[in-house]
């Protein structure tokens, strides 16, 4: 049966708004972190799965910045404070599968946003069950074959990745799809979109906007993928900085003469751009090689055994495909579940249902704004 459960976490909040006499509304939930006290409302209306927060050193209320993409509704739900930097909940009457959401209060993230934007900051993170395989960032100066590589691993492994869909500036080439290669974008809309929070990383490439919007990684991680980015090198950069926990590889040629050789061969580019891109991939080069920001540096000499390489590094072999896709246990948690939590275990007492589910979150990686992902949830007879 495992350990006692250390606390009922409902039984808490009753008594705590009692207390602070917080006047909730039927459908608000009080969760106390240090001083501040988060009132989470819960209405069902688009409008009211807001937050706000009572400052008790101050007296005062406070309607925060929130980030990341929220649940759309929150008519009734279980909440308990992790780690004092965020609050987990489970909406009740739900698919376990969209059950479980975060709200972060006092993680990195939100400490850089509060830093940056000087007001209260909290970030929703919609939590993933399934395993955590770690994103990849590949990155590399143009031409080295970033794109070669990521196709075929696509093309052998249809089930285990699922590319990252940029959006740029740039026109697209002759073969390009939008929505498919990248999501081609003009400059202005672009720009209000990164104002307004939507994108994980962004950079200024060859005199283009690139960027990763929060959406591009999420629709990969909900698919069950293991995401891969086709990023430059600031781009990776940012992406270190973020909570999303990927491998970095950098790709680079095996020479500069061949670099310029395939550049010119793929036939995509005036010869002004091609300059361009030459002379960025010094630089590019040179930070690739040299900054410790890539966990992993390869030669794209031979195609073939530049991938095998790339495999390896990426723990797969051939017949991974061959392994049955386990899915996941879809559970239906009911509309009288409460939480307890015994370390790194959430049990959810489903009342009069047969079973309780477990939420395991000690593999739990990644984080606002985009998924929380390596949750694992399990059935615990009664
Ligand atoms: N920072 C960042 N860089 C990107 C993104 N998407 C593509 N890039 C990089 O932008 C550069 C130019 O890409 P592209 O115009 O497709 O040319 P290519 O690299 O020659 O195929 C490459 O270094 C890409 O890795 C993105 O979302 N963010
Ligand atoms: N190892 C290699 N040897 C020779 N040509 C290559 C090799 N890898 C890629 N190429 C070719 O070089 C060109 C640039 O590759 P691409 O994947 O488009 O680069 P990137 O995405 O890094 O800009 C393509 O025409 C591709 O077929």
């Amino acid at each position: 049966m495992g350990e006692a459960p250390a606390l009922f976490i409902d039984d808490v909040q009753r008594s705590f708004s009692k207390v602070f006499d917080l006047k909730l509304n039927d459908f608000d939930t009080a969760i106390v972190v240090g001083h501040k006290t988060y009132v989470i409302g819960g209405t069902g209306e688009p409008t009211s799965s807001g937050v706000r927060i009572f400052n008790k050193l101050t007296g005062e209320w406070v309607i925060p910045t929130i980030l990341g993409t929220k649940p759309e509704s929150l008519k009734g739900f279980s909440c308990v404070l992790l780690n004092e930097d965020r609050i987990l909940i489970i909406k009740k009457n739900s698919k376990s599968n969209e059950s479980v959401w975060f709200l972060e209060v006092d993680t990195q993230f939100i400490r850089d946003q509060k830093n940056k934007s000087e007001t209260e900051v909290v970030a929703w993170s919609k939590g993933v069950i399934g395993n955590a395989e770690q994103p990849i960032v590949i990155s590399g100066p143009s031409g080295v074959g970033k794109g070669t590589l990521i196709n075929m691993l696509m093309k052998e492994f249809p089930m285990m990745f699922g590319f990252s869909v940029s959006h740029t500036t740039r026109a697209p080439r002759e073969k390009e799809q939008n929505g498919v290669h990248y999501h081609f974008t003009k400059h202005n809309v672009m720009e209000e979109d990164i104002t307004s929070g939507k994108f994980l990383e962004f950079a200024a490439v060859h005199g283009n906007l690139y960027g990763t919007s929060i959406e591009a990684v999420d629709v990969v991680a909900d698919a069950g993928k293991r995401c891969i980015l086709d990023i430059d090198v600031q781009g990776a950069r940012s992406v270190r900085a973020s909570s999303l926990e990927a491998i970095f590889v950098f790709v680079c040629p095996p020479s500069f003469e061949e670099l310029e050789k395939r550049l010119r061969a793929r036939g995509t580019e005036t010869e002004e751009q091609i300059q361009k891109r030459l002379r960025n991939a010094k630089a590019e080069l040179e930070q690739g090689q040299s900054s410790g920001l890539f966990d992993h540096i390869l030669v794209n000499d031979d195609i073939k055994a530049c991938y095998e390489q790339l495999k390896n590094i990426l723990g797969i072999s051939e017949n991974i495909n061959a392994a049955p896709i386990i899915a996941n246990k879809v559970f239906d948690l009911p509309v009288d579940l409460s939480l307890s939590k015994t370390d790194e275990k959430i049990l959810i007492n489903c009342g009069t249902a047969e079973q309780n589910v477990v939420l395991d979150l000690s593999s739990m990686k990644g984080g606002a704004p985009a998924r929380t992902r390596g949750l694992d949830m399990y059935g615990f007879d009664q």
